[in-house]
Order: structure tokens, then C-alpha cells, then sequence
């Protein structure tokens, strides 16, 4: 197996391993735990995306993202706090923040900036797989994180998924396939993503989510993740009653990123 899910999570094992040898793993939790501001400063991501919807718009989480690994740098002229302005100012409901270094080019600073220039909820978007992620998370300002379910051992992912409860974050889990989905809906969490895009070859097709929704309860929210491009690509969803959407690419190759998010959503 020498897929790139792989080898990201062999970099992310190390990084966590690294980052315990400066702050251990209690003492991790006991700062983030007798924290006043992180215990109280929590924007509701679900609550956020389902007020849109509400009102009948798209919920838009909308990435801040330098780079991928499958299509290189995005963005020259990356300014986080700016992208996040622009983003809050032109309706998306959340951000999602890249805070992996070595694959994406992200940063938790770059979360930490977005946050603090906006706002709306932030998501941490990265490859969790260890709790000690979810302290992390939380203590950069994360109000929700990802978990991964072909990145996680599943009773790990159902450990991680009740930290981030218990720290007040939500939880947006993430699947490709049929398989994966049942997974995921062993989890409490209702935000469910389902990203078009295959992690192990970067394959993207939109008939990833269309074809999971027969098989997902309607207490569910489902975010389609990836590939987003078009007005089109939005209406095909929104035909489909999928109403919440995680873009990236569109956004970031865009002049100003919020007035992209208007033009695709608006
Ligand atoms: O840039 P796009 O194609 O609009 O995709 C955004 C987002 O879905 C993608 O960045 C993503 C979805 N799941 C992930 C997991 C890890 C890293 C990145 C991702």
C-alpha cells in the first residue's frame, strides 16, 4: 500500500509523537480544560450551516487552503485573516482552515488568524489520528474538527468524536463509500460529509455523494466535500436536496474569494 492516505498518515503518527515530547497529552488536556475562553468561546458549526438552510440558502463551509498534494499551490497571494473576511462578508456559513504543514502548506496559525477575522465557526481540517489532535484543535480555536473514517480505527474514531463533544466542538465525519458510511453512522454526530474526491487516488467525481443518498437517514446533514466548480455543479446538488458544501479550489483560484463563493451560491 503506497497510496498517499498512507503516507500522510504515517507523517501524521510522527508529528503527534513529536509534539507529546513537548506537551504531554495531560498536560495538553488539563490547559485546554481549566482554559475560561476555550471552555466559552465555541461558534456552533452545525447550528451555522442549518440556519442557512433554514433560510433557504446553501450552507457554505468555505476552505482556506495554499495547497494540495494532487494540484500543487492554489494561491499565491495567501492571506488568511483577508480570505476569511472575504469569506464571512460574502455568506458562507463556516471555514474550514488547512492546519496540516508538509501536504497542504496549511498552519494552525493560519486558523488562528481566519478565526480572529471573522465571525463565523471554523473547522479544522487536517488528518486526525490520535485524541491528542482534538486537544490541539481546540486550544488553536477549532469550534468543530474532521474525522476521517478511512484515516481511523473505529473505535478511536467514536473516542475522538465524544472528546470534541465533551469540549463543546461538533463533529464532521467524512466517508467515500458504502462501507465507509456505515461507519460513520455508528457516530452521534448528524454532519456527515462525503468527499468526491477518492484520498488514496485523488480520483473526484460528483456521483460519489448522489450515489450514497439513498443509503442516509434524514436526521442526517449531508455536506458534499470536493469538486465543487460550477453554478452547475451547485445545482446538481441542490436538485438533490444537498444543500451543505465544503469548496476549496473554486474559492482560492478566485481574485477575491468571497465574491467566487457569491457567484457559485448566489
Ligand atoms: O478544493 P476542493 O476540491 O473544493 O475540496 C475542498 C475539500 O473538500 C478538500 O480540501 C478535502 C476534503 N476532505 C479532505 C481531507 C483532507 C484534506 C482535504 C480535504
Amino acid at each position: 500500500m503506497s497510496d498517499i492516505l498512507k503516507k500522510i498518515l504515517d507523517v501524521k503518527a510522527n508529528e503527534v509523537a513529536a509534539a507529546k515530547k513537548v506537551r504531554d497529552l495531560a498536560s495538553l488536556r488539563r490547559d485546554v480544560e481549566n482554559d475560561k475562553e476555550l471552555r466559552t468561546n465555541l461558534r456552533g458549526f452545525e447550528a451555522s450551516l442549518r440556519g442557512k438552510i433554514a433560510a433557504g440558502q446553501a450552507g457554505v463551509i468555505a476552505e482556506v487552503k495554499k495547497a494540495s498534494p494532487s494540484k500543487g499551490i492554489l494561491r499565491d497571494d495567501f492571506q488568511p485573516a483577508q480570505i476569511a473576511e472575504s469569506y464571512a462578508k460574502h455568506g458562507a456559513a463556516c471555514l474550514s482552515v488547512l492546519t496540516d504543514v508538509q501536504f497542504f502548506q496549511g498552519a494552525p496559525d493560519y486558523l488562528k488568524q481566519a478565526r480572529a477575522a471573522c465571525d463565523i465557526p471554523v473547522l479544522r481540517k487536517d488528518f486526525l489520528v490520535d485524541l491528542y489532535q482534538v486537544y490541539e484543535a481546540r486550544s488553536w480555536g477549532a469550534d468543530c474538527i474532521l474525522l476521517i473514517v478511512a484515516a481511523l480505527d473505529h473505535g478511536l474514531m467514536a473516542e475522538m468524536e465524544a472528546c470534541a463533544h465533551a469540549l463543546g466542538m461538533d463533529v464532521l465525519v467524512e466517508v467515500h463509500d458504502a462501507d465507509e458510511l456505515a461507519a460513520a453512522l455508528k457516530l452521534k454526530t448528524p454532519l456527515l460529509g462525503i468527499n468526491n474526491r477518492n484520498l488514496r487516488t485523488f480520483e473526484t467525481s460528483l456521483q460519489t455523494t448522489i450515489g450514497l443518498l439513498p443509503r442516509i437517514p434524514a436526521d442526517k446533514l449531508v455536506v458534499t466535500e470536493s469538486g465543487i466548480l460550477t453554478p452547475d455543479d451547485v445545482k446538481t446538488m441542490r436538485d438533490a436536496d444537498v444543500h451543505a458544501f465544503l469548496v476549496g479550489e473554486a474559492f482560492m483560484r478566485a481574485p477575491e474569494p468571497g465574491v467566487e463563493l457569491q457567484r457559485l451560491f448566489g
